[in-house]
């Protein structure tokens, strides 16, 4: 398959080298000494000691890459309004673009089915309707990603997360079909888990319930997943923090895979502790506000998580990490 990687950084450069080891025609959307790198020396994937390389085309030009069967955006959701122009040129009639990320995505009302609660107002996450203008229905593909990854020089990409690597797809209708179940398979074979979901929205709630408590609190605190996990003086408002997640989940979802506070909790920063550390802009919108924006909807009382929106909100204004669209 012709597949384009848009936004090749940690997560986008390990799907990248995967599928093209696996046969695949892949090139790469990224910028920067990344992409100076990849364009030297080629991508390179580390998992523990091994290192894998691919060549792959890349370039910070769409154009200059050509149509494709698919287009995989791995941009954070603080740079997806980007697709609104830069898609264009990767796309044929048929073309699919699924859209991984963390966090509510901005389709998310797009092909909904009828049995979903009512869905607040998320303009906020696509200002000006660019991208719904752009990318029509037929195009969308959900996409969660269950994998820890970072870039640790440019051109390459360490993996951090070798026993769980997934990347979870869905139709914006969750129909299932031919497309759906060939990049599956396209991914499967490239080593990239991709079971069958069958409601992608359910997937999305479940993973933002860790993203939206965990790594919120992480970012907030500047600790680990377990650090945050292990702190003592944590150990009895989590609970209550996760139980608020989840009922906000679950008002979309009855039956979502709650968020409980034992179980393995990696000993690394999520990315939005790594984004603030970095001075890279933040995911507010997607895993703090929008979250909110479904518990007022539904009328949930949520206090512990409105004090760390707001505390979020704050940390990353003072640093220049957040605008609010
Ligand atoms: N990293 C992880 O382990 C995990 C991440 N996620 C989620 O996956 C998504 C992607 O995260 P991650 O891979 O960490 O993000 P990265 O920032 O590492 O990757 C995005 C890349 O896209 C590049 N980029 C942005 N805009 C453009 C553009 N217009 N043209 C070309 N390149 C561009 C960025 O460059 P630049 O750096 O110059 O902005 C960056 O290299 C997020 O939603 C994140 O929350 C989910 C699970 C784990
Ligand atoms: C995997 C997890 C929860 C933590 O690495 C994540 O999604 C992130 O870093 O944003």
């Amino acid at each position: 398959m012709r597949i384009c990687v848009f936004g090749a950084g940690a997560v986008g450069s390990h799907i990248a080298v995967r599928l093209a080891l696996a046969g695949h025609d892949v090139s790469c959307v990224m910028r920067g000494p990344h992409l100076d790198a990849a364009k030297t020396n080629g991508l390179t994937l580390r998992v523990g000691d091994a290192a894998f390389k691919a060549n792959v085309k890349a370039s910070d030009d769409p154009a200059a890459l050509g149509a494709q069967d698919v287009v995989i955006s791995t941009l954070k959701a603080t740079g997806v309004a980007s697709l609104a122009t830069g898609l264009q040129p990767l796309l044929r009639d048929d073309t699919s673009v699924v859209f991984a990320q963390n966090g509510i995505p901005w389709w998310y009302d797009i092909g909904l089915s009828p049995k979903h609660p009512p869905v607040p107002d998320l303009g906020f996450l696509d200002p000006g309707g660019r991208l719904r203008a752009a990318i029509p229905r037929e195009r969308i593909i959900g996409g969660v990603i269950f994998s820890s990854n970072e870039i640790v020089a440019p051109g390459i990409a360490a993996n951090l997360s070798p026993e769980r690597n997934r990347l979870l797809i869905g139709e914006c209708d969750d129909r299932a079909g031919d497309r759906i179940a060939k990049l599956r398979a396209a991914l499967n074979e490239a080593r990239i888990e991709s079971p069958e979901v069958p409601q992608i929205r359910e997937t999305i709630w479940s993973k933002l319930l860790t993203n939206m408590s965990m790594s919120v609190l992480c970012s907030l605190t500047g600790q680990t997943a377990r650090g945050v996990r292990d702190d003592p003086s944590l150990a009895e408002v989590i609970p209550r923090l996760l139980d608020e997640a989840n009922s906000i989940a679950q008002t979309c979802f009855p039956e979502v895979k709650r968020v409980s506070r034992t179980g393995p909790a990696p000993d690394h920063k999520p990315s939005i502790l790594q984004d603030y550390e970095l001075g890279r802009a933040m995911e507010i919108d997607v895993l703090v506000r929008a979250p909110a924006a479904f518990a007022r909807a539904a009328g949930l009382s949520t206090p512990m998580l409105d004090l760390m929106a707001a505390l979020a909100i704050r940390q990353a204004r003072e640093k220049g990490l957040y605008q609010a669209g």
